[in-house]
């Protein structure tokens, strides 16, 4: 048995279906991310699972027991999870060390203590304990709101967008620390997200959403290199999808022959590469004009768009494949992400190579 189990759970607002059918099971003291567009009902789903919203159909059980039986539904406040809001929802009338102590008991030995602990984890300053909410950043509030829901000691962590008011350095610190902390508490944490990266590297689990359903649920790699669809592979990651002619484990492209990862398939097919499969070399005029090699591959960078860690590179194909019939498909610039510091410039003649296999889309 699954420690949370979500059975065709389904809540409309109107004529809006904000979740339309929803199965989803949790393992005990694991993480899982939910990734999807702005609006397909995120928010929602750990609404209704914290019991703030009470589901249309569907049944929502953790450790056995049913929270949520269609319009029955046990009170949030006597679910024992922690759902962290996306705007922190602090207690404006409380000062800091107030809204973290809001739910331990009052005579709690060691309460103060325990307040400065968890303040510490999530990286805030003992100075901002007696401040009052209006006094602190967005990123210091979300962070506040944290160190609240953690000292619930909840059963089940929801956290929805929680380090979103928080820059680039501190938000992957946080991520990593907050990952530590519920860990070690052997919390077991839903998170959603906006950010792939963010959920990629935070969960051993990840569902993407899409109008009210999953699309896809699997592990960060599962998802990462096998998603079902086009939709999923690119909320998940650049991509570079190509038109091919699948056959005996290999994929006719105007890259070349590529293997791939389905075998049994004979047909058209698109498949997919990640950007970082697609290897570029420095080359020279002279070496296309020498290369007589088949299945060597040579474009022109077009564009290189520089962008700190990385760089957008685009690039023309100059010759082609092997066999030559695969280049009449499609001729459009390949777009790729390169690392910063030795990405091509516009004019650059490159050597184009693919390491590993293809996906292709089911
Ligand atoms: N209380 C409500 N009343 C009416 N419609 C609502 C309500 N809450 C959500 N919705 C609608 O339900 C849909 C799903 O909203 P939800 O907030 O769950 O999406 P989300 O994926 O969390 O979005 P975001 O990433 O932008 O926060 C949206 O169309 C939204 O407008």
């Amino acid at each position: 048995m699954s420690f949370l189990e979500i059975t065709s759970l389904a809540k409309s607002y109107g004529p809006v279906a904000a979740v339309a059918g929803i199965d989803l099971t949790v393992a005990a003291g694991s993480r899982t991310a939910i990734v999807g567009p702005s609006g397909c009902g995120k928010t929602t789903l750990l609404r209704l699972i914290a019991g703030f919203e009470t589901p249309d159909a569907g049944r929502i059980a953790l450790a056995g027991q049913t929270l949520a039986n269609g319009g029955t539904a046990v009170p949030a406040h006597l679910r024992g999870i922690g759902l962290v809001a996306q705007d922190g929802a602090l207690f404006p009338h409380l000062s800091i060390a107030g809204n973290i102590g809001f739910g331990m008991d009052k005579h709690e030995a060691k309460r103060d203590e325990r307040i400065a602990e968890l303040a510490y984890i999530v990286g805030l300053d003992k100075g901002v304990l007696k401040r009052r909410p209006h006094q602190l950043s967005g990123g210091q509030q979300q962070r506040v709101a944290l160190a609240r829901a953690m000292a619930m000691k909840p059963r089940l962590m929801l956290l929805d967008e929680p380090f979103s008011a928080l820059d680039t350095g501190l938000r992957a610190s946080m991520r990593k620390a907050v990952a530590e902390m519920l860990e070690s508490a052997g919390i077991t944490t839903i998170l959603v997200t906006h950010d792939q990266a963010e959920a990629l590297s935070f969960a051993d689990q990840v569902a993407v959403m899409r109008e009210g359903r999953f699309s896809q649920i699997g592990t960060p790699r599962d998802l990462y290199l096998k998603p079902k669809d086009r939709m999923v592979a690119e909320f998940l990651g650049d991509t570079i999808v190509l038109s091919a002619k699948i056959g005996g484990g290999f994929a006719e492209t105007r890259l070349g022959r590529i293997a791939v990862d389905g075998k049994e398939r004979h047909d058209l097919a698109r498949i997919m590469l990640r950007p970082e499969q697609v290897m570029l070399a420095p080359a020279s005029r002279a070496d296309l004009d020498a290369a007589s090699k088949p299945g060597v591959l040579f474009g022109e960078v077009t564009e290189s768009e520089f962008g700190g860690s990385a760089c957008t590179v685009a690039v023309k194909l100059l010759n082609s494949p092997d066999p030559p019939e695969a280049a009449a498909i499609g001729n459009t610039p390949l777009i790729l992400r390169k690392p910063g510091l030795d990405a091509p410039s516009v004019g650059d003649i490159v050597r184009i190579s693919v390491v590993g296999k293809a996906h292709v889309f089911s």
